[in-house]
């Protein structure tokens, strides 16, 4: 079992930490921000993640897990160093990599004559960025008087696939691991850490490792575009998308997954990520003309419920609209570039007044007097003529229909059968059919 540090307590970095603790390695969690590490020191986890309490409870009576915000008692009680902070996009689309050096020059204040630490990046960083983390670490080792840096350090990356609301469970059943580095034996060690879970591997170089998580982002938000685009061509013409999409998944070539049409993708990561590869084709210039294109259709997507009451002649003005589900996808607390955040701006910017109801999210980044979050899905729907069912949470899978009664609905992930929502309602639309 072997000693691990994971920097940045975030989503990522607070299952992996948990996880390996779990699989019985020896982890220190740090984080900068005091608040959070005071929170789980006190045996409470600051985000919501299904399954992520029970193991969170193993580790504290295992002993396998500690929190600190002290740089210097993680990196010298450890021998592989896990980078997991953000790496959010700037205004030009690329990704900031602020968080990852102000890490790594840290890192190097630690670092002694007599270490040798593997420095493995789990954070989604663009192509090239461990090869940069290594000279950026020779020179600050070198600014120390240290000789020979190269010999202290090796940079690994290990890209994290997983998913929120899912993240243990992707975390314990991984599809794949990926890991490159310059140094095969060190690259075989820090795949070791995964051997309990027994997950097919793929060791690699470095660019190789860094574009396969892109490029698997990428195709992924590729997917979701392109279907929300069968969609919308479908509702044209009579077709079901629903169907579409069953009939197109069975073929073995392009599979089942993600092809559930919507309000487009949402998350901390497939925006900025699809943004970041556009960035780097571009600085290559190889045009990224798919990209381009999945980005474009995405924003217009993400707004489709205005597009479709405007479409149906209701005036937006003053009309009370209730929002179902805030977060960008069931199962998490996270709203970062969640389809609830556009759609309420665009409401507001008609002069609508929104009751909202999410079973986890309770605070938004946007603050209106047109704009009240309530604590009941019923109470916001009874104040409103208009419901917008914005992310499938299964509490609103088998719900009260008869509640519909005289109500316009606009179910925007396709969860309820389109002939219960005709019986029911005054009017009523969905994606795609
Ligand atoms: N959220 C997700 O589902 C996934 C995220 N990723 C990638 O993983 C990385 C982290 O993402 P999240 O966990 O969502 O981020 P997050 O924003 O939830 O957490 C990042 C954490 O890092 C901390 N931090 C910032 N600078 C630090 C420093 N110098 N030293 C120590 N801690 C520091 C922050 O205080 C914060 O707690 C990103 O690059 C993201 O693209 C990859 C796969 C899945
Ligand atoms: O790099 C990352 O951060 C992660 O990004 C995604 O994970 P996540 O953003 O947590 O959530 P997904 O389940 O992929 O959903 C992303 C968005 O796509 C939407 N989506 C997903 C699937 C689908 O068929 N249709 C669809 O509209 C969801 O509603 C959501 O808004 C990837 O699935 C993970 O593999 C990856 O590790």
């Amino acid at each position: 079992m072997e000693k691990i540090s994971i920097l940045g307590t975030g989503y990522v970095g607070l299952v992996t930490g948990s996880c390996f603790a779990y699989l019985g390695h020896k982890v220190i969690c740090l984080d900068i921000n005091k608040e959070k590490i005071e929170k789980l020191k006190k045996g409470e986890i600051p985000i919501y993640e299904p399954q992520l309490d029970e193991i969170f409870a193993l580790d504290k009576e295992s002993e396998n897990i500690e929190f600190t915000i002290d740089y210097t008692y993680a990196i010298k009680n450890s021998d592989f160093i896990f980078i997991a902070v953000g790496t959010p996009s700037c205004p030009d689309g690329s990704a900031n990599l602020s968080y990852v050096s102000d890490a790594l020059k840290t890192i190097a204040s630690c670092i002694t004559e007599n270490d040798f630490k593997v420095i493995v990046n789990k954070s989604t960083v663009p192509v090239g960025t461990g090869r940069w983390a290594a000279k950026l670490l020779a020179d600050e080792l070198l600014k120390k008087g240290i000789k020979e840096p190269e010999k202290h350090f090796c940079i690994v990356s290990n890209p994290e696939f997983l998913r929120e609301g899912k993240a243990v469970e992707d975390f314990m059943n991984p599809d794949r691991i990926i890991i490159g580095s310059d140094d095969k034996d060190i690259a075989l060690k820090t795949a070791s850490l995964y051997s309990t879970l027994n997950p097919p591997m793929i060791i690699t170089n470095l660019p190789t490792a860094e574009m396969i998580k892109y490029a698997s982002n990428a195709f992924l938000a590729t997917k979701i575009s392109f279907i929300n685009e069968m969609a919308n061509l479908s509702e044209k013409i009579g077709a079901d998308i629903e169907i579409v999409s069953k009939g197109m998944g069975l073929d073995k070539r392009i599979g089942p997954y993600f092809l559930k049409a919507g309000l487009g993708f949402g998350g901390s990561c497939f925006p900025k990520d699809v943004k970041a590869l556009i960035h780097t084709s571009k600085a290559y210039n190889v045009d990224p003309s798919i990209l381009n294109a999945v980005m474009k259709v995405n924003e217009k997507q993400k707004i489709k419920p205005i597009e479709i009451l405007k479409g149906a002649g209701i005036d937006l003005n003053g009309v009370k609209i209730a929002i179902w589900g805030l977060a960008f996808k069931p199962d998490t607390d996270d709203t970062r570039e969640a389809a609830s955040l556009n759609i309420i701006n665009e409401l507001l910017k008609h002069n609508a007044v929104i009751f909202a109801y999410d079973p986890i999210v309770k605070n938004l980044p946007i603050q209106d007097k047109n704009l009240n979050i309530v604590n009941d899905k019923y109470e916001a729907l009874e104040k409103c003529d208009v419901l917008i069912l914005v992310t499938e949470w299964n509490e609103f899978k088998n719900i009260e229909f008869k509640r519909f009664k005289d109500k316009i609905v606009v179910d925007g992930r396709n969860i309820w059968e389109k002939n219960i929502l005709k019986k029911y309602t005054k009017a009523c639309f969905s994606i795609g059919r």
